[in-house]
């Protein structure tokens, strides 16, 4: 029987048997996003040699895969450790940052779509371009409204029978049935390089914990992500002040704390 777990609850399974996520991500990400996972409360390993993703995936609860920086040996340890992730039943999740820019990441992002991500999470121009709609985007920085990536993701989570989580200024979240938005956050956060990327690890980290539900687990990390959002804007003079805050905000927040103050509603 499937149990309704909330974003609360997922937090302190989680910081009670912190996970061992496996986060193939980009060089710009690789620092902050581990912190982002110790804060809350899951242990990050950054681990993508071709030579040895795979293995690891074996090792780690979950996988998560980001185009970022790529490179042809790269792409090698991220279809190793999807290929292992997969064979071992654990979750995966994708971000894939600026896949429409090039021809190289786009063939690299087609790859790994056909390794069936258990979760997509992009920003609005990335899952609109994913589902082969008029895209504004050109760099890693959305220039769409969420909104308009909605039908988008709803496609796409059909079609990849996937959880596809599209974040902006009000989140979206669909596994192609259910729909949810999540507001909260800041408009400093898109000033800090990588958070998006270190938001899809914490995605990786919720849905280690909760294998079962993880449409439940993909909610759970944006709702936390919204509120240390709101949390670290308070005080902070900028972006660079933001990022430290965003940190001791995210580690701050217990369980009933983010079950109060979480807005999920219907979509
Ligand atoms: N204008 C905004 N207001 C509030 N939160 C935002 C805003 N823009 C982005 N966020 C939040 O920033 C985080 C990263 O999302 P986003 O910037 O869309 O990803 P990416 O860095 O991949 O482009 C998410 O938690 C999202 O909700
Ligand atoms: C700036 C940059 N360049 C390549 S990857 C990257 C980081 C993108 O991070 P995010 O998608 O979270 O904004
Ligand atoms: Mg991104």
């Amino acid at each position: 029987m499937q149990t309704e777990t909330t974003p609360g609850t997922m937090l302190k399974a989680m910081r009670e048997k912190p996970p061992l996520v496996q986060c193939i991500t980009n060089y710009v990400a690789m620092n902050i996003a581990a912190n982002v996972l110790l804060a809350s409360g899951a242990s990050p390993a950054m681990v993508h040699a071709a030579e040895e993703a795979g293995e690891f995936a074996g090792i780690a609860s979950a996988l998560t895969v980001n185009i970022g920086t790529l490179s042809t040996q790269w792409i090698e340890g991220m279809r190793a450790a999807a290929k292992a992730a997969n064979a071992a039943g654990k979750p995966w999740v994708l971000d894939p940052v600026a896949h429409y820019a090039t021809a190289f990441r786009r063939s690299a992002t087609a790859d790994l779509l056909a390794l069936n991500p258990t979760v997509i999470r992009g920003n609005a121009s990335e899952i609109i371009a994913l589902a082969g709609g008029q895209s504004r985007g050109q760099g890693v920085d959305s220039r769409d409204p969420v909104e308009q990536a909605e039908d988008s993701a709803r496609w796409l989570a059909k079609r990849q029978q996937a959880v596809v989580a599209v974040t902006g200024a009000v989140d979206f979240v669909t596994d192609g049935e259910r729909a949810v938005r999540v507001a909260g956050g800041s408009a400093l956060m898109p000033q800090v390089t990588a958070l998006g990327c270190s938001l899809t690890c914490l995605v990786g980290a919720f849905a280690a914990t909760a294998p079962e539900d993880i449409f439940g687990a993909t909610v759970a990390a944006l709702a936390i992500f919204a509120v240390a959002g709101e949390d670290a804007a308070l005080g902070a003079a900028g972006p660079g002040s933001f990022s430290w805050r965003f940190l001791d905000a995210l580690a701050a927040i217990d369980s009933e704390t983010l079950d109060a103050r979480a807005r999920i509603s219907a979509a």
